[in-house]
């Protein structure tokens, strides 16, 4: 069984990992960057972006979350976790991992209904995968090696790249976990070569 960490800082932490043990994986709670050396994938939730970074920067763990994603192992990240794996930010926010060449803007997405719930379809999990947007980032522009998953409204809303998988949704706070079971999949793969 694959050990999946969910970075523990700040945001939707409980519901991850409850989807990703009801998805067959072990998941464990990271809050020290030493912790990353134990786990095959990594989700990063949804919260607040701009304060996770802070802890991010407070506890140390930038430069061992980038060479986690640099190793080729799967990283997950939803709404607030979409914003810190985007290579650009607009508005001249400075990125933060810049795993996903990508250009997101900050609470952008729907912007007359700032939250919402929503049937989504996403390539090769589903075709009516429930989403509940939540000040959700809008992704403005992808690179060529990025793979538009899911869009809604005309707009991206799920992507993948290499080891890369990205939602502006958070998919945790739903009763669906066909993204979770993707995602495990997509570890299980990266740790069998
Ligand atoms: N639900 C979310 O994760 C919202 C993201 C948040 N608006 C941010 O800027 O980080």
């Amino acid at each position: 069984m694959v050990t999946i960490g969910v970075l523990a800082l700040q945001g939707a932490v409980e519901e991850h990992v409850r989807f990703l043990e009801k998805s067959g994986s072990n998941a464990v709670r990271i809050k020290w960057p030493e912790q990353l050396q134990d786990i095959d994938g990594l989700i990063i939730p949804g919260g607040e972006s701009t304060t996770m970074r802070k802890l991010i920067d407070q506890y140390e763990f930038l430069q061992p979350l980038q060479a986690f994603g640099e190793s080729g192992k799967p990283v997950f990240g939803t709404c607030a976790g979409m914003i810190l794996m985007a290579k650009r930010l607009s508005n001249d926010e400075q990125p933060h991992l810049g795993f996903i060449d990508m250009t997101v803007e900050r609470n952008a997405f729907g912007r007359q209904k700032e939250s919402f719930e929503a049937i989504v379809e996403i390539k090769d999990v589903a075709v009516d995968v429930e989403a509940i947007f939540i000040r959700a980032p809008l992704v403005q522009e992808v690179g060529h090696h990025v793979t538009v998953l899911s869009e809604y409204d005309d707009t991206i809303v799920a992507v993948r790249e290499g080891n890369y998988l990205a939602c502006s949704f958070h998919p945790e706070l739903t009763l669906d976990y066909r993204l979770h079971e993707a995602f495990v999949h997509m570890v299980e793969e990266a740790v069998q070569g």
